[in-house]
């Protein structure tokens, strides 16, 4: 009987590496001598020793020719949330994923790291100190976390020791970072529009926001620990920067480090949140008509007035996980990569 010859552990293909953090990802499996292959629907960026595959991950014989001789796979693509486009959230994650797991299986990929979000458990109100135990959120605050908890699931559940398919999730928090599409843009859109006056809230709730670097060194370690006897198989994982912080405060930091100023004012919670969930009515009303884009919506009002923030003690003592970088840090960092975005320019 002919043996099967097994890829090289090294040789990685990363799903959804023309993204945010999937770019910082690859970059860093270069740095540590991995073989990258990348699989977007577009490709974002150039680097030498990365092959691009451009390609639909529900485009099963793509994903085959792309994962020919590739041991590893990380799981990173996602339509944007902003994009609250329920059949495309179907579609991607979760039929999809499957079509990944197939594929994944019949090419021999021995080890497949998904990126879920710590948000499959949150549902609008406050969670201090999450652990992974908590249940998966019954009413999810959109439709990409309503997929993103199916995402997880199938992904979990197709880790098979005796079939040499393991699996792992990974479920971080509020990434921020150089080159994030999301957070920071976002932010200083809302502040240049005059909307960034006002604290939904008393300003109290802690959260968790990530530094990019920190969610890709825990996705690498949780690689390298995924082994058919340790105890990550089929386990989600927090990984976060592990220093909880006041919403208000972290927004304040990078907006006067950009040259705008603090929010001051406070709202009551309640009423912003009604006030949100009435526009999102209004505008899903209109939708055939008219696509509005509220700025305030009940997902981001929840998220600016609730305390949501994860333990990691288990990446710590499964994996050994530590955030390089500090909160304080990654902000500067952050803030120093947007000259941009800086008010006046
Ligand atoms: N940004 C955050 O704060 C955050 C927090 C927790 C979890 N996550 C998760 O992290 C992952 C990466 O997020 P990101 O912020 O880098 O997003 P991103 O939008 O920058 O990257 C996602 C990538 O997926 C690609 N993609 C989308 N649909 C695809 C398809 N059908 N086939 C192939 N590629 C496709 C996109 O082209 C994009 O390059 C996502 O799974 C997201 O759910 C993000
Ligand atoms: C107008 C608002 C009051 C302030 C604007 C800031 C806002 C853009 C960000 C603050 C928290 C961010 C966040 C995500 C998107 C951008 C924010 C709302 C997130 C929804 C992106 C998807 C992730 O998976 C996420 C759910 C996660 O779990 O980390 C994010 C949560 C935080």
């Amino acid at each position: 009987m002919a043996t099967r010859i097994r890829p090289s552990s090294k040789r990685c293909a990363v799903i959804g590496g023309s993204g945010f953090l999937g770019r910082h990802l690859v970059e860093k499996l270069l740095e540590k001598g991995y073989t990258v292959t990348v699989f977007d629907i577009r490709q974002s960026y150039e680097l030498p020793g990365v092959a691009f595959h451009v390609g639909d991950l529900c485009d099963k014989q793509a994903l085959l020719t792309a994962l020919q001789d590739v041991s590893l796979v990380f799981h990173c693509a996602s339509p944007a949330p902003a994009s609250d486009d329920r059949a495309l959230f179907q579609k991607v994650n979760v039929d999809g994923t499957r079509i990944v797991i197939q594929a994944c299986q019949e090419r021999g990929v021995q080890k497949l790291v998904l990126t879920s979000s710590a948000s499959v458990v949150f549902e609008g109100t406050d969670i201090k100190d999450g652990k992974e135990e908590l249940p998966y959120a019954k009413k999810p605050i959109d439709y990409y976390t309503e997929t993103k908890i199916q995402q997880e699931k199938l992904v979990l559940e197709a880790c098979d020791k005796d079939k040499g398919f393991l699996t792992v999730a990974i479920r971080p928090h509020g990434i921020f970072g150089p080159q994030d599409p999301q957070l920071v843009p976002i932010l200083v859109d809302t502040a240049r529009r005059g909307k960034m006056k006002f604290i939904i809230g008393d300003g109290s709730n802690l959260v968790d926001f990530t530094f990019v670097e920190n969610v890709v060194h825990g996705h690498i370690l949780a690689a390298e620990h995924l082994k058919p006897d340790s105890p990550l198989c089929g386990k989600a994982y927090h990984i976060t920067n592990d220093e909880p912080v006041r919403f208000w405060d972290f927004m304040s930091q990078v907006l006067v480090g950009l040259g705008y100023d603090a929010p001051r004012y406070h709202l009551p919670y309640q009423l912003v949140y009604g006030i949100a969930l009435l526009l999102w009515l209004v505008a899903l009303l209109l939708r055939p008509l008219v696509r509005i884009k509220p700025t305030f919506t009940p997902m981001r009002v929840a998220l600016a007035g609730t305390h949501h923030y994860y333990s990691c003690a288990r990446a710590k003592e499964d994996m050994g996980y530590r955030p390089p970088v500090s909160l304080k840090e990654g902000i500067t960092r952050t803030v120093e990569s947007y000259p941009h975005l800086r008010k006046g320019v």
